[in-house]
């Protein structure tokens, strides 16, 4: 798993790496950070015109009815900056690469190979958007690949290893550090930092007076990281007030725990949050956004929260929150959600749209927030 971090840490920096599936040598490389003459480089590395790996969400947008699977569209080798960048993540691809072109292009889409889907895992995980530059290394190029992975120039990862990346290693959580850190809403709060095994991603439990002693359920958030909304008060979201109202909740309950999760923007991270954004101001909501971006509705796993649930010893909850997923999601990882309790933030004329498209399209419990009406706090 070693190198699947270090993979990660030069797709994130501009360099390709060589993702080796079977006898076959792929170059990889992201989209972000790519240049005018990044495709041609890349053709002169790998003796091999490159090809767009492109997710399933993205391929959907381009116009590919039958998109259930991430797909290989093979680029001309004079392909420049821009016209990746509309290919991978441009709102509006049929104006910028024009309807004749698009078609041809679909027409020519290959099946992902392990290589491909390796590529896109990792670039998931870098969280980048989620598109790749591959070129298959010729046989006459081989050498000169095998060259510079000696010389450390690049480095290989095995396609097995990379296309499990995102899953991460159940039970593998490190426990880092802790201490005693009072708030203004709950007095008596120690924050418990984990780390995820490769090191990429860190995680608070804020555990709250002294929950999980006797057989109740525990008053349990899970809340996303939310940079804009957590720490500037965001009106586009209700963020920073569900994580307060939260913390005021769970002590009311009598303690309880919020994990605080590396999840910013529902897992795409906030460089692809911010672009969204920008997406948003120009008409898409927050899903659609997502898909322009070529990411699925919700790209959360929650197998890190049921992984600190368990180094807590915590097996019942009473779980604070409007998404149906989360619940779901823990009953999956075997704790029992006993009762949902709803947390809501205010609404306001910039995030009416954000919720109204969680409530209408994702399901989530909104109806109290945006008509005014009763939540029953439903049991699940
Ligand atoms: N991609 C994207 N993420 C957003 C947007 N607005 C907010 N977010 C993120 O959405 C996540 C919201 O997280 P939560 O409040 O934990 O979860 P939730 O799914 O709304 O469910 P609740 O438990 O009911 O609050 C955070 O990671 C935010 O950064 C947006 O427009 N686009
Ligand atoms: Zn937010």
């Amino acid at each position: 798993m070693h190198q699947v971090e270090r993979a990660i840490f030069d797709l994130r920096r501009g360099l390709p790496v060589v993702v080796v599936a079977g006898d076959t040598r792929v170059l990889v490389q992201a989209i972000e950070g790519a240049g005018e003459d990044t495709v041609s480089r890349l053709a002169g590395h790998a003796g091999d015109t490159p090809s767009l790996v492109l997710s399933r969400h993205r391929l959907a947008v381009l116009g590919e009815p039958d998109a259930r699977r991430l797909a290989r569209l093979p680029l001309t080798e004079g392909t420049g900056r821009q016209r990746l960048v509309d290919l991978a993540f441009g709102i509006r691809p049929e104006l910028a690469v024009g309807r004749d072109e698009l078609a041809d292009w679909r027409r020519s889409l290959a099946p992902a190979e392990a290589a491909d889907r390796a590529a896109l895992a990792l670039m998931r995980r870098a969280l980048l958007i989620p598109a790749a530059l591959v070129a298959r290394v010729s046989e006459a190029q081989r050498p000169a690949v095998e060259a510079r992975l000696e010389e450390g120039t690049w480095l290989a990862v095995r396609a097995e290893q990379a296309e499990h990346c995102l899953e991460g290693d159940v039970g593998m959580l490190k426990r880092v550090s802790e201490a005693q850190i009072p708030l203004a809403d709950a007095f008596d709060c120690r924050f418990i930092l984990f780390r995820e095994p490769d090191g990429l991603r860190e995680h608070v439990a804020v555990v709250i007076g002294e929950p999980g002693n006797g057989e109740d359920a525990v008053p349990l958030r899970l809340h996303s990281a939310c940079l804009t909304g957590d720490l500037f008060g965001s009106l586009r979201c209700d963020c920073g007030e569900q994580l307060r109202n939260a913390v005021a909740d769970i002590q009311a309950l009598g303690g309880g725990v919020l994990l605080y999760l590396a999840q910013e923007g529902r897992g795409i991270g906030l460089a692809n949050k911010l672009r969204a954004y920008t997406f948003q101001d120009t008409g898409l909501d927050t899903l659609d956004a997502d898909q322009v971006l070529g990411f699925g509705e919700d790209e959360r796993r929650y197998g890190v929260a049921v992984d600190i649930l368990d180094a807590l010893g915590i097996r019942r909850v009473q779980l604070l929150t409007n998404n149906p997923d989360k619940v779901a999601a823990l009953a999956e990882g075997g704790i029992e959600v006993v009762e949902r309790q709803a947390l809501y933030g205010s609404l306001n004329d910039h995030n009416r749209r954000y919720l109204s498209a969680k409530s209408e399209r994702a399901g989530h419990l909104l109806d109290a927030v945006l008509n005014g009406g009763q939540d029953p706090a439903a049991r699940p």
